[in-house]
């Protein structure tokens, strides 16, 4: 078996292999805690949760690094205009996503740090770039010195001399309007830090070299993020780490966008829709089917119906898996192995939505096999189905989707769904019995008033059987 990824750098798809054998280390660029997430920071994060899952299912032992930005313009403009200290308002949106992540089932990651926690690593890398020649300091700021360095451009494709990048407010003294800022001058009122150069605060490209250098060492398997940050932000994020002497990333990932008519779903644009606002709307496995099922380079453009279509596909994968359950007489594990039609599409830079195809065939091959009542295939194909939603992080039965994400609320969920359970059975029985004596107007309330609380109900041969509605 060979993953095959495709690599922005190599503008094509390439075999994968890691720098050691047995291990992928990935350093993922995460949030920006100006405000709290839209479902499109959410996509990338869990993008790269399924890549993460893929690589740990084929025996890969994963180190995860995704950071956090608490220092920025936007968050300085805000904590002025608020009069909340930056830190605080930074805080509360990193909760935020975290909320989210955990709520859309996305695994933390190995380790999560904050710019503002590596201050001397970012000092350390300024340092050692000023030696080398490729920066330079200038009215208290550090620029990085492009013309420098001749492989800048590389990931992007693009001619320097082409590049019009114009300075930023308050970047004096360049060399060259391109050259970029490392380090920012202290502006009055504003957080800052000591430096050799002058107290200011770091710029946002600087950290995430410095980090991926602390975490991951001089080189490294997978970077990844959105990709619109694949210039600026990654092209100096790789100026910085090689001119340093880091050999940096071997693979360079890009999700791509959810968009709204057609634009980057964006805080700044202010077309966004909040996770917080989206998980009142649809239960969060729902909302991951749909963020996580399309292929990671394709964009997805939001639309309510595509959210109606994932609730229904995803409540087929749910009824069989509900049915199969209670033939069974109980869950049934995962297969250790995933059907070789979905791993062939995992591998091949992965192919969630061939992958997902062959999920549902398990679920119609799953259905004969109950209409038949061949309790053993039905087994068979609820373990090969688990193995797979597993990887995609969308098995009903994990213990994350029983609670509201927290492990801890699982059991209660559980014992609260056998009660729930026993009510609907009593209702349904006063149900048949008004159908029994033909009285059809009180069995049609009945299953009205079920489906007002929120409770689907479906007639089949073996009686009829309940299911939660979207919230
Ligand atoms: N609409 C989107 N679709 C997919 N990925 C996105 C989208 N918006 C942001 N991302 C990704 O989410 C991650 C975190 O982004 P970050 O907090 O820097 O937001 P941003 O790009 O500044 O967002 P915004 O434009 O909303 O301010 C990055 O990898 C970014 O590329
Ligand atoms: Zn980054």
């Amino acid at each position: 078996m060979t993953i095959r990824l495709y690599d922005t750098g190599a503008r094509q798809i390439r075999d994968f292999t890691p720098l050691s054998p047995g291990r992928v280390s990935i350093y993922l660029c995460g949030a920006t805690v100006q405000a709290p997430p839209h479902i499109g920071h959410i996509r990338s994060g869990l993008n790269f949760d399924i890549m993460r899952r893929w690589l740990e299912y084929r025996g890969y032992e994963v180190t995860f690094i995704r950071n956090v930005t608490d220092i920025d313009d936007k968050i300085i403009t805000k904590a002025a205009e608020s009069g909340e200290p930056w830190w605080a308002i930074g805080y509360r949106n990193e909760c935020a996503f975290n909320a989210a992540y955990d709520a859309l089932g996305c695994l933390r990651p190995t380790y999560e740090p904050r710019a503002t926690g590596h201050i001397p690593e970012m000092i350390e890398m300024m340092r050692g770039l000023i030696d080398r020649g490729h920066a330079y300091a200038a009215d208290g700021n550090v620029y990085f010195d492009v013309r420098s360095f001749k492989g800048y451009l590389a990931l992007s494709n693009q001619q320097l001399d082409n590049l019009l990048q114009p300075s930023g407010e308050g970047e004096t003294g360049k060399r060259d309007p391109r050259d970029f800022a490392m380090w920012k001058a202290v502006k009055p009122g504003e957080p800052s830090w000591e430096t050799p150069w002058g107290p200011g605060r770091p710029g946002w490209h600087l950290e995430c070299s410095a980090m991926a250098h602390k975490y991951l060492g001089s080189a490294f398997d997978i970077h990844g993020g959105g990709v619109d940050l694949v210039f600026p932000h990654h092209e100096n994020e790789i100026a910085q780490a090689k001119a340093y002497g880091d050999d940096f990333a071997g693979y360079w990932a890009h999700n791509a966008w959810v968009t709204m008519s057609g634009e980057k779903m964006s805080k700044s644009l202010g077309n966004s829709v909040l996770v917080s606002e989206m998980v009142k709307r649809w239960r969060p496995i729902v909302l991951r089917y749909y963020l996580g099922t399309p292929h990671y380079r394709s964009t997805i453009e939001y639309a309510e119906e595509a959210l109606q279509e994932a609730e229904a596909a995803f409540g087929r994968i749910e009824g069989f898996v509900q049915r199969a359950v209670e033939l069974a007489g109980g869950p049934v594990e995962p297969a250790a192995e995933v059907p070789r039609g979905f791993a062939q599409a995992m591998d091949d830079d992965l192919g969630v939505p061939q992958a997902l195809a062959i999920v549902h065939t398990t679920v119609r091959n799953g259905n004969t096999a109950l209409a038949d009542g061949d309790k053993e295939a039905v087994a068979a194909r609820l373990a090969e189905l688990r193995g797979m939603l597993g990887v995609l992080g969308l098995d009903p039965l994990d213990s994350r989707w029983a609670g509201a994400g927290a492990g801890g609320a699982a059991e209660s969920a559980a014992d609260l769904h056998g009660v729930v359970d026993s009510l609907v059975h009593l209702v349904l029985e006063q149900r048949q019995a008004a159908r029994s004596r033909k009285d059809y107007a009180t069995a049609d309330a009945i299953r009205d008033r079920l489906q007002e609380a929120g409770l689907g109900i479906e007639d089949t041969p073996s009686g009829p059987r309940w299911s939660l509605g979207s919230r």
